[in-house]
Protein backbone atom coordinates (compact mmCIF):
# COMPACT_ATOMS: atom_id res chain seq x y z
CA UNK A 1 0.00 0.00 0.00
CA UNK A 2 2.47 2.46 0.69
CA UNK A 3 4.77 2.21 -2.29
CA UNK A 4 1.66 2.71 -4.35
CA UNK A 5 0.85 6.14 -2.32
CA UNK A 6 4.21 6.97 -2.64
CA UNK A 7 4.56 5.97 -6.22
CA UNK A 8 0.85 7.71 -6.77
CA UNK A 9 2.67 10.98 -4.74
CA UNK A 10 5.40 11.20 -7.12
CA UNK A 11 3.72 11.17 -10.13
CA UNK A 12 1.00 13.77 -8.98
CA UNK A 13 4.04 16.40 -8.34
CA UNK A 14 6.33 15.47 -11.63
CA UNK A 15 2.65 16.55 -13.27
CA UNK A 16 2.41 19.52 -11.22
CA UNK A 17 6.47 20.40 -11.62
CA UNK A 18 5.34 19.68 -15.88
CA UNK A 19 2.46 21.99 -15.62
CA UNK A 20 4.58 24.63 -13.80
CA UNK A 21 7.33 24.07 -16.69
CA UNK A 22 4.88 24.77 -19.16
CA UNK A 23 2.97 27.60 -17.71
CA UNK A 24 6.02 29.01 -16.81
CA UNK A 25 7.60 28.57 -21.17
CA UNK A 26 4.15 29.93 -22.31
CA UNK A 27 4.54 33.05 -20.17
CA UNK A 28 8.20 33.42 -21.39
CA UNK A 29 6.15 33.27 -25.14
CA UNK A 30 4.37 36.34 -24.12
CA UNK A 31 6.79 37.77 -22.32
CA UNK A 32 9.09 37.81 -25.60
CA UNK A 33 5.84 38.54 -28.09
CA UNK A 34 5.72 41.49 -26.39
CA UNK A 35 8.33 43.59 -26.76
CA UNK A 36 7.71 43.44 -30.93
CA UNK A 37 3.95 43.96 -31.12
CA UNK A 38 2.87 45.71 -34.17
CA UNK A 39 0.43 48.58 -32.56
CA UNK A 40 -1.90 51.14 -33.91
CA UNK A 41 -0.63 54.18 -32.43
CA UNK A 42 -3.04 56.64 -30.58
CA UNK A 43 -0.01 58.99 -30.97
CA UNK A 44 -0.14 59.30 -34.89
CA UNK A 45 2.66 57.16 -35.74
CA UNK A 46 0.54 54.10 -36.94
CA UNK A 47 3.16 51.90 -37.90
CA UNK A 48 5.94 51.61 -35.53
CA UNK A 49 6.22 47.40 -35.49
CA UNK A 50 8.71 47.15 -32.98
CA UNK A 51 7.99 49.51 -30.18
CA UNK A 52 9.80 48.77 -26.79
CA UNK A 53 8.76 49.09 -23.63
CA UNK A 54 9.86 51.42 -21.00
CA UNK A 55 12.85 51.04 -19.46
CA UNK A 56 12.73 50.19 -15.16
CA UNK A 57 14.26 48.98 -12.35
CA UNK A 58 16.44 45.29 -13.30
CA UNK A 59 13.83 42.44 -13.34
CA UNK A 60 14.06 38.69 -13.87
CA UNK A 61 12.44 37.23 -17.04
CA UNK A 62 8.74 35.44 -15.99
CA UNK A 63 8.84 36.40 -12.45
CA UNK A 64 9.29 40.44 -12.81
CA UNK A 65 10.69 43.34 -10.33
CA UNK A 66 11.02 40.65 -7.58
CA UNK A 67 10.49 43.60 -4.91
CA UNK A 68 7.29 44.30 -5.92
CA UNK A 69 5.78 47.61 -5.62
CA UNK A 70 6.88 49.83 -2.70
CA UNK A 71 4.64 50.47 0.17
CA UNK A 72 5.44 53.17 1.95
CA UNK A 73 6.53 56.70 0.64
CA UNK A 74 5.72 55.45 -2.68
CA UNK A 75 6.27 58.71 -4.52
CA UNK A 76 10.13 58.82 -3.73
CA UNK A 77 11.10 55.85 -4.81
CA UNK A 78 9.21 56.60 -8.24
CA UNK A 79 11.00 60.06 -8.42
CA UNK A 80 14.36 58.29 -7.76
CA UNK A 81 13.59 56.10 -10.60
CA UNK A 82 12.55 58.75 -12.77
CA UNK A 83 15.74 59.99 -12.79
CA UNK A 84 17.13 56.52 -14.34
CA UNK A 85 14.56 55.84 -16.33
CA UNK A 86 12.33 58.97 -17.17
CA UNK A 87 8.97 59.94 -16.99
CA UNK A 88 7.46 56.39 -17.56
CA UNK A 89 9.13 53.43 -15.66
CA UNK A 90 8.11 49.88 -16.61
CA UNK A 91 7.73 47.64 -13.84
CA UNK A 92 7.11 43.99 -14.34
CA UNK A 93 5.39 41.48 -12.61
CA UNK A 94 4.68 38.03 -11.98
CA UNK A 95 1.36 38.25 -14.32
CA UNK A 96 1.08 42.20 -15.10
CA UNK A 97 2.67 45.01 -16.70
CA UNK A 98 2.88 48.27 -14.66
CA UNK A 99 3.65 50.89 -16.16
CA UNK A 100 4.45 54.46 -13.76
CA UNK A 101 3.47 57.58 -14.78
CA UNK A 102 5.98 60.39 -13.29
CA UNK A 103 4.77 63.61 -15.17
CA UNK A 104 1.93 65.60 -15.42
CA UNK A 105 2.18 65.36 -19.43
CA UNK A 106 2.32 61.61 -19.24
CA UNK A 107 -0.12 60.94 -16.83
CA UNK A 108 -2.95 63.27 -18.93
CA UNK A 109 -2.07 62.79 -22.16
CA UNK A 110 -2.82 59.01 -21.08
CA UNK A 111 -4.90 58.75 -19.09
CA UNK A 112 -7.16 62.01 -19.81
CA UNK A 113 -6.94 62.60 -23.91
CA UNK A 114 -6.92 58.83 -24.22
CA UNK A 115 -9.27 58.14 -21.98
CA UNK A 116 -11.37 55.92 -24.26
CA UNK A 117 -8.58 53.33 -24.16
CA UNK A 118 -7.08 54.13 -20.39
CA UNK A 119 -10.17 53.15 -18.53
CA UNK A 120 -10.58 50.27 -17.92
CA UNK A 121 -9.61 48.36 -14.15
CA UNK A 122 -7.12 45.41 -13.78
CA UNK A 123 -8.93 42.09 -14.58
CA UNK A 124 -8.50 38.31 -13.03
CA UNK A 125 -8.54 39.73 -9.92
CA UNK A 126 -9.49 36.12 -8.49
CA UNK A 127 -9.57 37.00 -4.80
CA UNK A 128 -12.04 40.14 -5.70
CA UNK A 129 -13.91 37.29 -7.38
CA UNK A 130 -14.31 35.05 -4.77
CA UNK A 131 -15.60 38.11 -1.85
CA UNK A 132 -17.81 39.41 -4.73
CA UNK A 133 -15.91 42.76 -4.45
CA UNK A 134 -15.35 42.73 -8.35
CA UNK A 135 -19.11 44.41 -8.37
CA UNK A 136 -18.05 47.72 -6.58
CA UNK A 137 -18.52 50.41 -8.81
CA UNK A 138 -14.78 51.82 -8.48
CA UNK A 139 -13.71 48.52 -10.11
CA UNK A 140 -16.14 47.72 -12.89
CA UNK A 141 -14.63 46.98 -16.12
CA UNK A 142 -15.16 50.02 -18.43
CA UNK A 143 -17.69 49.22 -19.84
CA UNK A 144 -22.07 49.38 -20.16
CA UNK A 145 -22.60 48.40 -16.66
CA UNK A 146 -19.85 51.18 -15.87
CA UNK A 147 -21.54 53.69 -17.75
CA UNK A 148 -24.90 53.42 -15.79
CA UNK A 149 -22.92 53.31 -12.92
CA UNK A 150 -22.02 56.65 -14.04
CA UNK A 151 -24.96 58.10 -15.23
CA UNK A 152 -26.78 57.05 -11.60
CA UNK A 153 -24.00 58.70 -9.81
CA UNK A 154 -24.10 62.01 -11.81
CA UNK A 155 -28.23 62.00 -11.40
CA UNK A 156 -27.41 62.36 -7.25
CA UNK A 157 -24.55 63.57 -6.83
CA UNK A 158 -24.03 66.48 -9.74
CA UNK A 159 -22.79 69.95 -8.52
CA UNK A 160 -26.88 70.82 -8.03
CA UNK A 161 -28.33 67.29 -6.96
CA UNK A 162 -25.28 67.05 -4.04
CA UNK A 163 -26.93 69.77 -2.29
CA UNK A 164 -30.08 67.43 -0.97
CA UNK A 165 -26.92 65.80 1.31
CA UNK A 166 -25.75 68.76 3.10
CA UNK A 167 -28.36 68.21 5.95
CA UNK A 168 -26.02 64.85 6.98
CA UNK A 169 -23.26 66.68 6.42
CA UNK A 170 -23.75 69.36 8.35
CA UNK A 171 -25.61 66.99 11.14
CA UNK A 172 -22.54 64.65 11.31
CA UNK A 173 -20.15 68.14 11.57
CA UNK A 174 -22.56 69.41 14.83
CA UNK A 175 -21.96 65.28 16.48
CA UNK A 176 -18.28 65.78 15.83
CA UNK A 177 -17.91 68.71 17.34
CA UNK A 178 -19.55 67.02 20.77
CA UNK A 179 -17.74 64.00 20.61
CA UNK A 180 -14.67 66.28 20.53
CA UNK A 181 -15.66 67.93 23.15
CA UNK A 182 -16.25 65.22 25.52
CA UNK A 183 -13.12 63.40 24.49
CA UNK A 184 -10.52 65.54 22.13
CA UNK A 185 -7.84 62.63 23.03
CA UNK A 186 -10.12 60.28 20.63
CA UNK A 187 -9.85 62.57 17.68
CA UNK A 188 -8.89 60.02 14.75
CA UNK A 189 -11.73 57.95 15.71
CA UNK A 190 -14.29 61.21 15.57
CA UNK A 191 -13.16 61.80 12.61
CA UNK A 192 -14.18 58.09 11.34
CA UNK A 193 -17.64 58.25 12.88
CA UNK A 194 -17.99 61.72 11.00
CA UNK A 195 -17.21 59.99 7.66
CA UNK A 196 -19.37 56.94 8.16
CA UNK A 197 -22.49 58.55 9.39
CA UNK A 198 -22.44 60.96 6.51
CA UNK A 199 -21.89 58.04 3.73
CA UNK A 200 -24.58 55.55 5.60
CA UNK A 201 -26.87 58.48 5.61
CA UNK A 202 -26.04 60.00 2.28
CA UNK A 203 -26.44 55.95 0.77
CA UNK A 204 -29.02 54.70 3.08
CA UNK A 205 -30.47 57.39 5.07
CA UNK A 206 -28.90 55.10 8.03
CA UNK A 207 -28.19 56.98 11.04
CA UNK A 208 -25.81 54.62 12.62
CA UNK A 209 -25.19 53.91 16.43
CA UNK A 210 -22.78 56.17 18.39
CA UNK A 211 -20.40 52.75 19.35
CA UNK A 212 -20.20 49.52 17.63
CA UNK A 213 -22.58 49.71 14.59
CA UNK A 214 -23.20 46.88 13.14
CA UNK A 215 -23.58 47.79 9.36
CA UNK A 216 -20.23 49.93 9.59
CA UNK A 217 -18.46 46.96 11.25
CA UNK A 218 -19.47 44.88 8.27
CA UNK A 219 -18.87 47.66 6.01
CA UNK A 220 -15.23 48.31 7.90
CA UNK A 221 -14.26 44.38 7.68
CA UNK A 222 -15.10 44.64 3.82
CA UNK A 223 -13.19 48.15 2.94
CA UNK A 224 -10.15 46.34 4.79
CA UNK A 225 -10.61 43.29 2.60
CA UNK A 226 -10.82 45.13 -0.49
CA UNK A 227 -7.66 47.53 0.04
CA UNK A 228 -5.68 44.40 0.20
CA UNK A 229 -7.26 42.43 -2.75
CA UNK A 230 -7.12 45.18 -4.80
CA UNK A 231 -3.75 45.36 -4.67
CA UNK A 232 -2.42 43.21 -8.03
CA UNK A 233 -0.45 39.96 -6.72
CA UNK A 234 -1.08 40.68 -2.72
CA UNK A 235 -2.42 37.36 -3.12
CA UNK A 236 -1.20 34.26 -4.62
CA UNK A 237 -4.01 32.69 -5.95
CA UNK A 238 -4.28 36.22 -8.39
CA UNK A 239 -0.88 34.81 -9.88
CA UNK A 240 -1.97 31.44 -10.18
CA UNK A 241 -5.86 31.33 -10.72
CA UNK A 242 -5.79 27.88 -10.83
CA UNK A 243 -5.25 27.77 -6.39
CA UNK A 244 -9.11 28.63 -6.54
CA UNK A 245 -9.81 25.54 -7.06
CA UNK A 246 -8.24 23.97 -3.82
CA UNK A 247 -10.03 22.35 -0.91
CA UNK A 248 -10.15 25.43 1.99
CA UNK A 249 -8.67 22.54 4.40
CA UNK A 250 -5.83 22.45 2.33
CA UNK A 251 -2.28 24.06 3.86
CA UNK A 252 -1.62 27.35 2.77
CA UNK A 253 -5.79 27.73 1.54
CA UNK A 254 -6.57 30.08 4.52
CA UNK A 255 -7.55 33.08 1.84
CA UNK A 256 -10.65 30.62 0.55
CA UNK A 257 -12.02 30.80 4.13
CA UNK A 258 -11.20 34.40 4.76
CA UNK A 259 -12.68 34.60 1.16
CA UNK A 260 -15.83 33.26 2.15
CA UNK A 261 -16.23 34.93 5.22
CA UNK A 262 -16.09 38.37 3.10
CA UNK A 263 -18.56 37.28 0.66
CA UNK A 264 -20.94 36.86 4.51
CA UNK A 265 -19.69 40.17 5.32
CA UNK A 266 -20.51 42.12 2.17
CA UNK A 267 -23.74 40.24 1.44
CA UNK A 268 -25.27 41.39 4.61
CA UNK A 269 -23.39 45.06 4.73
CA UNK A 270 -25.19 45.72 1.40
CA UNK A 271 -28.30 43.62 1.71
CA UNK A 272 -29.70 44.68 5.67
CA UNK A 273 -29.35 48.89 5.11
CA UNK A 274 -30.91 48.37 1.39
CA UNK A 275 -33.45 46.37 2.48
CA UNK A 276 -34.64 48.78 5.40
CA UNK A 277 -34.98 51.57 2.67
CA UNK A 278 -37.10 49.32 0.34
CA UNK A 279 -39.25 48.42 3.79
CA UNK A 280 -39.18 52.50 4.13
CA UNK A 281 -40.65 52.95 1.04
CA UNK A 282 -42.92 50.68 1.17
CA UNK A 283 -44.78 52.33 4.20
CA UNK A 284 -44.43 55.74 3.24
CA UNK A 285 -41.33 56.32 5.99
CA UNK A 286 -39.07 57.39 2.87
CA UNK A 287 -35.74 59.59 3.81
CA UNK A 288 -33.69 61.39 0.99
CA UNK A 289 -30.61 59.09 0.40
CA UNK A 290 -29.12 57.73 -2.81
CA UNK A 291 -31.05 54.13 -2.82
CA UNK A 292 -34.41 55.67 -2.16
CA UNK A 293 -33.65 58.76 -4.87
CA UNK A 294 -32.69 56.18 -7.26
CA UNK A 295 -35.42 53.44 -6.87
CA UNK A 296 -37.65 56.39 -7.06
CA UNK A 297 -35.84 57.50 -10.93
CA UNK A 298 -36.65 53.53 -12.23
CA UNK A 299 -38.49 53.65 -14.87
CA UNK A 300 -42.22 51.56 -14.28
CA UNK A 301 -41.54 51.03 -10.21
CA UNK A 302 -43.40 52.56 -7.79
CA UNK A 303 -42.64 51.56 -4.10
CA UNK A 304 -44.89 53.82 -2.59
CA UNK A 305 -47.78 52.18 -0.01
CA UNK A 306 -50.12 52.46 -2.93
CA UNK A 307 -48.12 51.48 -5.49
CA UNK A 308 -46.65 48.15 -4.21
CA UNK A 309 -48.36 45.19 -4.88
CA UNK A 310 -49.67 42.59 -2.25
CA UNK A 311 -47.21 39.98 -4.32
CA UNK A 312 -44.41 42.03 -4.34
CA UNK A 313 -41.13 39.65 -4.27
CA UNK A 314 -38.02 41.03 -2.78
CA UNK A 315 -35.49 39.03 -3.58
CA UNK A 316 -36.91 39.07 -7.15
CA UNK A 317 -36.89 42.89 -7.56
CA UNK A 318 -33.10 43.03 -6.11
CA UNK A 319 -31.87 40.79 -8.45
CA UNK A 320 -33.30 42.97 -11.48
CA UNK A 321 -30.22 43.98 -13.06
CA UNK A 322 -30.81 47.72 -12.67
CA UNK A 323 -32.06 47.02 -8.76
CA UNK A 324 -28.55 44.94 -8.35
CA UNK A 325 -26.47 47.58 -9.60
CA UNK A 326 -28.43 50.48 -7.32
CA UNK A 327 -27.46 48.21 -4.36
CA UNK A 328 -23.69 47.61 -5.42
CA UNK A 329 -23.21 51.25 -5.57
CA UNK A 330 -24.89 51.75 -2.41
CA UNK A 331 -23.32 49.11 -0.78
CA UNK A 332 -19.35 50.90 -2.89
CA UNK A 333 -19.63 53.62 -1.27
CA UNK A 334 -18.44 53.10 2.17
CA UNK A 335 -15.15 51.84 0.66
CA UNK A 336 -14.74 54.64 -1.76
CA UNK A 337 -16.10 57.52 0.70
CA UNK A 338 -15.08 56.70 4.24
CA UNK A 339 -11.97 56.01 4.77
CA UNK A 340 -10.78 58.57 1.96
CA UNK A 341 -12.82 61.34 3.99
CA UNK A 342 -11.06 60.18 7.07
CA UNK A 343 -7.50 60.57 6.08
CA UNK A 344 -8.27 64.30 4.79
CA UNK A 345 -9.93 65.12 7.65
CA UNK A 346 -7.00 63.54 10.05
CA UNK A 347 -4.49 65.48 6.96
CA UNK A 348 -6.65 68.61 8.28
CA UNK A 349 -6.22 68.50 12.10
CA UNK A 350 -1.99 67.35 11.51
CA UNK A 351 -2.16 71.10 9.36
CA UNK A 352 -3.37 72.96 11.85
CA UNK A 353 -1.02 71.85 14.34
CA UNK A 354 1.47 72.13 12.51
CA UNK A 355 1.04 75.69 11.01
CA UNK A 356 -0.53 77.92 13.68
CA UNK A 357 -0.83 80.67 11.45
CA UNK A 358 -3.19 79.56 9.35
CA UNK A 359 -5.69 78.63 11.99
CA UNK A 360 -5.49 81.78 13.26
CA UNK A 361 -6.46 83.10 9.70
CA UNK A 362 -9.22 81.03 8.81
CA UNK A 363 -10.49 82.17 12.68
CA UNK A 364 -10.01 85.76 12.00
CA UNK A 365 -12.22 85.03 8.83
CA UNK A 366 -14.82 82.78 10.64
CA UNK A 367 -14.91 85.56 13.61
CA UNK A 368 -15.25 88.27 10.96
CA UNK A 369 -18.27 86.47 9.06
CA UNK A 370 -20.34 84.86 11.73
CA UNK A 371 -19.92 87.15 14.60
CA UNK A 372 -20.44 85.21 17.89
CA UNK A 373 -22.54 82.48 18.83
CA UNK A 374 -23.15 80.55 15.41
CA UNK A 375 -22.19 77.63 13.56
CA UNK A 376 -21.12 77.93 9.74
CA UNK A 377 -23.47 76.35 7.29
CA UNK A 378 -23.16 75.96 3.83
CA UNK A 379 -24.60 79.21 2.54
CA UNK A 380 -21.41 80.79 4.07
CA UNK A 381 -19.22 79.66 1.86
CA UNK A 382 -19.00 82.16 -0.57
CA UNK A 383 -18.14 84.90 2.35
CA UNK A 384 -15.39 82.24 3.68
CA UNK A 385 -12.87 82.05 1.02
CA UNK A 386 -9.91 81.10 3.07
CA UNK A 387 -11.76 78.11 4.64
CA UNK A 388 -12.21 77.11 1.26
CA UNK A 389 -8.68 77.53 0.39
CA UNK A 390 -7.57 75.47 3.34
CA UNK A 391 -10.38 72.53 2.24
CA UNK A 392 -7.97 72.68 -1.01
CA UNK A 393 -4.34 73.06 0.32
CA UNK A 394 -5.60 69.43 2.73
CA UNK A 395 -6.30 67.72 -0.60
CA UNK A 396 -2.79 68.91 -2.23
CA UNK A 397 -0.39 69.16 1.05
CA UNK A 398 -1.01 65.14 2.04
CA UNK A 399 -3.05 63.57 -0.99
CA UNK A 400 -5.59 60.64 0.37
CA UNK A 401 -4.75 58.79 -2.75
CA UNK A 402 -1.19 59.55 -3.44
CA UNK A 403 -1.22 57.46 -6.86
CA UNK A 404 -5.14 57.27 -7.33
CA UNK A 405 -6.58 53.94 -8.49
CA UNK A 406 -4.39 52.16 -11.17
CA UNK A 407 -6.00 52.80 -14.32
CA UNK A 408 -6.10 49.49 -17.46
CA UNK A 409 -5.62 49.57 -21.30
CA UNK A 410 -8.21 48.18 -22.90
CA UNK A 411 -5.64 48.55 -26.31
CA UNK A 412 -1.81 48.41 -27.32
CA UNK A 413 -0.57 51.92 -27.54
CA UNK A 414 2.34 53.67 -28.41
CA UNK A 415 3.79 57.08 -26.21
CA UNK A 416 6.85 58.90 -27.16
CA UNK A 417 7.92 55.45 -28.74
CA UNK A 418 6.77 53.43 -25.71
CA UNK A 419 4.49 50.44 -25.89
CA UNK A 420 2.05 50.25 -23.68
CA UNK A 421 0.10 46.85 -24.19
CA UNK A 422 -3.28 46.16 -24.08
CA UNK A 423 -4.08 45.26 -20.16
CA UNK A 424 -0.65 47.16 -18.85
CA UNK A 425 -1.80 48.91 -15.33
CA UNK A 426 -1.20 52.60 -15.20
CA UNK A 427 0.11 54.05 -11.95
CA UNK A 428 -0.33 58.34 -12.21
CA UNK A 429 2.15 59.36 -9.14
CA UNK A 430 -0.53 61.97 -7.89
CA UNK A 431 2.18 63.19 -4.82
CA UNK A 432 4.34 64.53 -7.04
CA UNK A 433 1.63 66.36 -9.65
CA UNK A 434 0.46 68.06 -6.71
CA UNK A 435 4.44 68.66 -5.20
CA UNK A 436 5.63 69.82 -8.08
CA UNK A 437 7.24 73.55 -7.08
CA UNK A 438 6.52 74.57 -10.57
CA UNK A 439 2.70 74.70 -10.05
CA UNK A 440 2.73 75.07 -6.14
CA UNK A 441 6.12 76.49 -5.05
CA UNK A 442 7.39 75.23 -1.45
CA UNK A 443 5.00 72.11 -2.02
CA UNK A 444 5.40 70.99 1.72
CA UNK A 445 4.41 74.20 2.98
CA UNK A 446 0.71 73.95 4.31
CA UNK A 447 -0.24 77.64 2.09
CA UNK A 448 -3.83 78.24 1.49
CA UNK A 449 -3.17 81.40 -0.21
CA UNK A 450 -2.29 79.92 -3.06
CA UNK A 451 -5.68 79.02 -3.78
CA UNK A 452 -7.18 82.96 -3.79
CA UNK A 453 -5.81 85.23 -6.16
CA UNK A 454 -2.58 86.89 -5.84
CA UNK A 455 -1.94 90.69 -6.96
CA UNK A 456 -2.06 89.60 -10.88
CA UNK A 457 -5.18 87.84 -10.36
CA UNK A 458 -3.29 84.28 -10.51
CA UNK A 459 -4.84 81.59 -8.97
CA UNK A 460 -2.90 78.10 -8.09
CA UNK A 461 -4.14 75.11 -10.66
CA UNK A 462 -7.03 73.12 -8.55
CA UNK A 463 -5.81 70.12 -6.63
CA UNK A 464 -9.00 68.58 -7.85
CA UNK A 465 -8.32 68.85 -11.48
CA UNK A 466 -4.72 68.06 -11.19
CA UNK A 467 -4.94 64.29 -9.76
CA UNK A 468 -6.50 64.43 -5.99
CA UNK A 469 -9.38 62.67 -7.06
CA UNK A 470 -8.10 60.54 -10.00
CA UNK A 471 -8.69 61.47 -13.80
CA UNK A 472 -10.61 61.04 -17.20
CA UNK A 473 -13.54 59.04 -17.41
CA UNK A 474 -12.71 57.13 -14.50
CA UNK A 475 -12.01 60.51 -11.35
CA UNK A 476 -13.64 60.09 -8.43
CA UNK A 477 -17.57 59.79 -8.75
CA UNK A 478 -18.11 61.34 -4.93
CA UNK A 479 -15.79 64.22 -5.30
CA UNK A 480 -18.64 67.14 -5.00
CA UNK A 481 -19.72 65.23 -1.96
CA UNK A 482 -16.16 64.86 -0.24
CA UNK A 483 -15.50 68.66 -1.29
CA UNK A 484 -18.78 69.38 0.49
CA UNK A 485 -17.70 67.03 3.61
CA UNK A 486 -14.27 68.39 4.29
CA UNK A 487 -15.37 72.10 4.21
CA UNK A 488 -18.24 71.81 6.33
CA UNK A 489 -15.93 69.52 9.10
CA UNK A 490 -13.04 72.23 8.61
CA UNK A 491 -15.11 75.84 9.16
CA UNK A 492 -16.83 74.11 11.72
CA UNK A 493 -14.51 72.52 13.47
CA UNK A 494 -12.25 76.25 13.23
CA UNK A 495 -15.01 78.03 14.42
CA UNK A 496 -15.38 76.06 17.78
CA UNK A 497 -11.82 75.33 18.91
CA UNK A 498 -7.92 75.88 18.58
CA UNK A 499 -6.29 72.68 17.23
CA UNK A 500 -2.92 72.79 19.04
CA UNK A 501 -0.60 69.33 20.19
CA UNK A 502 -1.14 67.18 22.84
CA UNK A 503 1.49 68.20 25.84
CA UNK A 504 3.72 65.27 26.81
CA UNK A 505 4.82 64.48 30.31
CA UNK A 506 6.78 67.12 30.95
CA UNK A 507 4.06 69.06 30.31
CA UNK A 508 5.53 70.99 27.07
CA UNK A 509 3.47 70.15 23.67
CA UNK A 510 4.53 67.07 21.90
CA UNK A 511 6.94 67.31 18.85
CA UNK A 512 4.27 66.56 15.69
CA UNK A 513 5.90 64.37 13.17
CA UNK A 514 4.05 64.25 9.73
CA UNK A 515 3.93 60.38 8.32
CA UNK A 516 1.91 59.04 5.67
CA UNK A 517 -0.20 55.53 7.20
CA UNK A 518 -2.46 55.79 3.67
CA UNK A 519 -6.69 56.01 3.71
CA UNK A 520 -7.81 52.63 5.05
CA UNK A 521 -10.03 51.57 2.33
CA UNK A 522 -10.02 51.38 -1.30
CA UNK A 523 -6.58 53.48 -1.22
CA UNK A 524 -4.29 51.79 1.44
C1 LIG B 1 -11.45 63.03 0.17
C2 LIG B 1 -12.26 62.12 -0.30
C3 LIG B 1 -12.04 61.33 -1.57
C4 LIG B 1 -10.92 61.19 -2.34
C5 LIG B 1 -9.56 61.85 -2.15
C6 LIG B 1 -11.25 60.29 -3.43
C7 LIG B 1 -10.37 59.91 -4.43
C8 LIG B 1 -10.68 59.04 -5.45
C9 LIG B 1 -9.75 58.59 -6.44
C10 LIG B 1 -8.29 59.00 -6.54
C11 LIG B 1 -10.41 57.74 -7.26
C12 LIG B 1 -9.83 56.99 -8.46
C13 LIG B 1 -9.99 57.81 -9.74
C14 LIG B 1 -9.29 57.21 -10.92
O1 LIG B 1 -9.35 56.01 -11.12
O2 LIG B 1 -8.64 57.96 -11.68
C15 LIG B 1 -11.76 57.63 -6.79
C16 LIG B 1 -12.74 56.85 -7.36
C17 LIG B 1 -14.01 56.76 -6.88
N1 LIG B 1 -14.56 57.43 -5.81
FE1 LIG B 1 -13.60 58.75 -4.62
N2 LIG B 1 -12.55 59.91 -3.30
C18 LIG B 1 -13.08 60.51 -2.18
C19 LIG B 1 -14.38 60.40 -1.70
C20 LIG B 1 -15.38 59.70 -2.32
C21 LIG B 1 -16.76 59.66 -1.85
C22 LIG B 1 -17.31 60.43 -0.66
C23 LIG B 1 -17.42 58.81 -2.70
C24 LIG B 1 -18.88 58.42 -2.70
C25 LIG B 1 -19.67 58.43 -1.67
C26 LIG B 1 -16.48 58.34 -3.70
C27 LIG B 1 -16.78 57.47 -4.73
C28 LIG B 1 -15.87 57.05 -5.68
C29 LIG B 1 -16.20 56.09 -6.73
C30 LIG B 1 -17.54 55.41 -6.96
C31 LIG B 1 -15.03 55.90 -7.47
C32 LIG B 1 -14.83 54.97 -8.67
C33 LIG B 1 -15.01 55.74 -9.96
C34 LIG B 1 -14.83 54.87 -11.20
O3 LIG B 1 -14.08 53.89 -11.14
O4 LIG B 1 -15.46 55.18 -12.22
N3 LIG B 1 -15.26 58.89 -3.43
N4 LIG B 1 -11.92 58.44 -5.68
Amino acid sequence: MFPTVKRLLTEISTCLIGLVVLYLCVRWRRFKSKSITRVSAADGNLTKPSAKLPAGPPSWPIFGYLPGLPKVRVWEVYNKWAETYGDMIYVPSFKNHIIILNSAEAVFELLERRGSIYSDRPHGMVMMQLMTLDRDPGFVPYDSKWRYIRKLYNQQMNTTEVVKFRDYQSAAAQSLLGSLLDSPEDFLRHCRTFSAATVMNIAYGHQIAPRNDQIVQLSEATGLAFSKASQPGYYMVDNFPILRYIPSFFPFASFKTFAAETKKATYRSRTVPFRQVVEGMKNGDVKTCFVSESLNDLNGVDLSPRGVKKDFDLEEFENREDVSLIKDIAGGMFGAGSGTTTAALHSFILAMVMFPHVQKRAQEELDHVLGSGRLPTFEDQPRLPYIGAIAQEVLRWFPVAPNAVPHTTSEDDVYKGYLIPKGAILIPNVRNLLHDPKIYPNPDEFRPERFLPDDNGNIARDPAVQGAFGFGRRICAGRNLAEASIWISAASLLAVFDISPALGENGKPIDVKPAFAGAPGLFE
